[in-house]
């Protein structure tokens, strides 16, 4: 494999929004970061390409990852998703570097201003969808939404817009019938049918932008694939479970985490078919 990737420029994975968080106690955190500790703990020869908003941070997201793997071939690309001007900058960058992307690993999400429903959780805690809850936080969380200056709802344009004119400006790098390409979203079990529609696809008028997101994701990813399978990509969605990192943090403090753990913990871990 690697002659191969001397011989062209050919990128292995294109791994986005993997900046380290300096929070709380325990140093970094995130999930994209600690995705590229495993991908290259499984196969340091891979190449990969950390696309981030935030340079400062995505160069100290590459030093932890090369202190750990010197010889990891890790660039960056600075894309911001939540702006199309800086995408369509970003992808020229990465058009002149590649000729072709291998695995596009989308990461970069957003929560604003999470807030619990106390009278949701206590309703939820004596009904029979008690363990869904704490798997899905169905019908617990709210968020106040903001519009960028592209005049898109924020978490829209964050979580799944901004990705979908990345895959539209990558298509020559992504469709290859000779050697196709992946296409992962970070999606989650929080995403909901009923906080999504159609005819507000943004999610101006609700307060569940982050579920109504997660779910045109999961939509945009079937869309995907009956629009692209037959040009050599393939897009999917993971939901990565409940993983305490800084958008967790912006909904509980890290004590009341802590506090609960052990609960959600044997929640989540109750054998499938028991009573409750
Ligand atoms: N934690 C969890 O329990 C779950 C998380 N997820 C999803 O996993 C993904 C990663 O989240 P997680 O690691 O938990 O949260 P973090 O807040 O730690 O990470 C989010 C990442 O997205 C980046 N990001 C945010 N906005 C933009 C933007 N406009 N442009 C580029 N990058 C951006 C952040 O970059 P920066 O460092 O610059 O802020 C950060 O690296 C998200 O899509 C989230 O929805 C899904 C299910 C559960
Ligand atoms: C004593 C109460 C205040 C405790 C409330 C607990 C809730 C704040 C959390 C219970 C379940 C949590 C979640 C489940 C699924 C996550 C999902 C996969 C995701 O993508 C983002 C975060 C979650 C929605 C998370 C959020 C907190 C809970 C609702």
């Amino acid at each position: 494999m690697s002659s191969k990737v001397q011989a062209v420029p050919y990128l292995r994975t294109l791994y986005l929004q993997t900046t380290p968080s300096y929070k709380r106690t325990s140093g970094y955190c995130g999930i994209g970061l600690a995705l590229c500790e495993r991908l290259l703990s499984q196969n340091d020869q891979i190449r990969l390409c950390l696309a981030c908003r935030n340079m400062q941070r995505a160069v100290s997201a590459r030093s932890a990852l090369l202190s750990s793997h010197p010889s990891a071939d890790i660039s960056i690309v600075q894309i911001d998703v939540g702006s199309i001007k800086s995408v369509l900058q970003g992808t020229k960058i990465l058009k002149e570097r590649y000729k072709q992307i291998d695995y596009l690993y989308l990461n970069a999400g957003v929560m604003p201003n999470p807030q619990i429903s106390i009278k949701a959780f206590v309703k939820g805690l004596f009904s029979r969808k008690v363990l869904s809850m704490f798997a899905t936080g169905e019908g617990l969380l709210t968020q106040k939404d903001s519009v960028t200056k592209d005049g898109l709802q924020k978490v829209f344009e964050t979580n799944v817009f901004g990705h979908f004119i990345l895959i539209k400006e990558l298509e020559p790098l992504l469709c290859n019938l000779d050697n196709p390409s992946q296409v992962i979203w970070t999606s989650s079990s929080n995403a909901r049918r009923s906080a999504f529609s159609l005819s507000d696809y943004q999610h101006k008028e609700g307060q569940e932008s982050y579920s109504s997101s997660k779910y045109a994701t999961d939509l945009l990813s079937v869309a995907l694939n009956r629009h692209y399978n037959t040009k050599g990509l393939f897009s999917s969605v993971v939901c990565p479970g409940l993983v305490m990192t800084n958008l967790t943090y912006g909904i509980l403090p890290s004590f009341f985490w802590t506090l609960i753990m052990p609960v959600m913990w044997l929640v989540n871990n109750l054998p499938k078919g028991s009573p409750i």
